[in-house]
């Protein structure tokens, strides 16, 4: 018998992968591993779930069971790969190893876990899954105070989502203001109030030292000597490719998984997309990316040979208070310009030749993203 193609990880790289092979290769055997329970969600709404009111089983979009009915595939569940062995061609889980012909890493991305000290360093939590969710929210149930550790899009939103439900949030950051690696100033400014009006007390140049538990509550150290209560603490401090597999492996590793256009790895039989790849030197953690190296991987898995491009791909920032996208620049050595408009901020990022590289619309601006986004070069031309 064939050994088939295994895809390892079930998020949004892993099924839409299979998706896009399937229309390709009906036939072809195929297996999902996946750490998780591999019910079929959309991760995005992981921060907007407070305000859609739904629970972490309300967001299960597909129960696994009817995922592997559609792909006609065998998924294990709560099998986490422990090694790969590129000379022969296996993976090895915990649940015994597999032969495979070609093999897809779509690990995803860790959670960074913030250097805190204190007796309730373990107790700060991350929302990166499914099963995170579900414990936030039963954490969350009849507690009013959030002390969030982050001001980046993962923080923005979790901060309007909790916000906006009553919850009194503040957010602790060592940068100037929000989004600070994707907004200029007066932009991070512009988001900033508009959170703030919404309730959000923000603590900019500043970063968490220690939890400590206080009465059923938590303390957190600032590194100025302050504190800050709260009854919840949440990180959102950013994510990490995850690599180890690869690496041990013996697979090219920078950043992240190192994958060329046709996403094949250091080994040729060995692909990665998704939030562990690192495509043609670009670490690019969101949907849209994922979505375009699906197709071209998947085509190059039923023997054809595309290449990967990618056009700059705006991202919208969850936060309705004020409707926010950006496109950020790839390249150094712009400006940018910022303009108030009516109701709203725009930003331009342009190069010493007038070109623009990059873009942020909040509020009223937002309505300019089709005619800017058909201004800016491919990321990946
Ligand atoms: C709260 C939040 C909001 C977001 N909002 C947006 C947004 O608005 N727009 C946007 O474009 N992007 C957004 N993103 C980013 C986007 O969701 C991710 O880029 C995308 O979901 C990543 O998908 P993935 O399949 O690569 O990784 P994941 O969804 O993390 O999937 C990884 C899979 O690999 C499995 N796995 C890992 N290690 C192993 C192992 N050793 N063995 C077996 N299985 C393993 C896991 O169990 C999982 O099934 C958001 C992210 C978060 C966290």
């Amino acid at each position: 018998m064939t050994a088939p193609l295994i895809i390892i990880g079930t998020g949004l790289a892993g099924y839409n992968l299979a998706r896009e092979y399937r229309k390709l290769a009906p036939e072809a055997p195929l297996q999902l591993i996946s750490a998780d329970g591999g019910d079929f969600y959309s991760k995005p709404m992981l921060s907007t779930a407070l305000a859609s009111q739904k629970s972490a089983a309300q967001l299960v979009m597909k129960p696994v069971e009817k995922m592997a009915e559609e792909l006609r595939a065998e998924i294990w569940t709560e099998t986490p790969v422990l090694r790969l062995d590129p000379a022969q061609r296996r993976v090895h889980t915990a649940r015994g190893e597999l032969a495979y012909s070609q093999l897809v890493l779509a690990l995803g991305a860790d959670a960074f876990a913030p250097p805190l000290a204190g007796d309730a360093a373990g107790q700060v939590l991350q929302v990166n899954d499914l099963a995170d969710y579900a414990r936030f929210r039963a954490a969350l149930a009849g507690r009013e105070q959030v002390l969030l550790l982050g001001a980046g899009l993962i923080g923005c939103e979790f901060a309007q989502d909790l916000a906006s439900n009553g919850i009194q949030v503040t957010v602790v950051d060592p940068a100037g203001w929000p989004l600070s690696r994707l907004l200029p100033e007066a932009a991070g400014r512009y988001l900033q109030g508009r959170l703030e009006a919404l309730g959000v007390r923000f603590c900019f140049g500043q970063s968490a030292q220690a939890v400590e538990q206080a009465a059923g509550r938590y303390a957190v150290q600032l590194a100025d000597g302050s504190a800050l209560q709260a009854d919840l603490v949440l990180s959102a401090i950013g994510l990490r490719p995850r690599t180890q597999l690869a690496a041990e492996a013996g697979l090219a590793v920078a950043r992240g998984i190192v994958v060329d256009r046709q996403l094949r790895s250091s080994d040729a039989q060995i692909y990665a997309l998704g939030d562990c790849a690192e495509v043609a030197g670009l670490v690019l953690p969101y949907v849209q990316p994922i979505m375009q190296s699906a197709r071209v991987l998947a085509a190059n898995l039923a023997g054809q040979a595309p290449l990967l491009s990618y056009p700059a791909m705006p991202v919208l920032v969850k936060t309705p208070a004020c409707p926010t996208i950006v496109c950020p620049p790839l390249t150094a050595g712009g400006e940018w310009e910022c303009q108030a408009l009516e109701g709203g901020l725009r930003a331009l990022y342009r190069d010493g030749a007038g070109r623009l590289l990059g873009f942020a619309l909040l509020g009223s601006a937002t309505t300019e993203r089709a005619a800017l986004s058909a201004q800016l070069p491919a990321w990946l031309g």
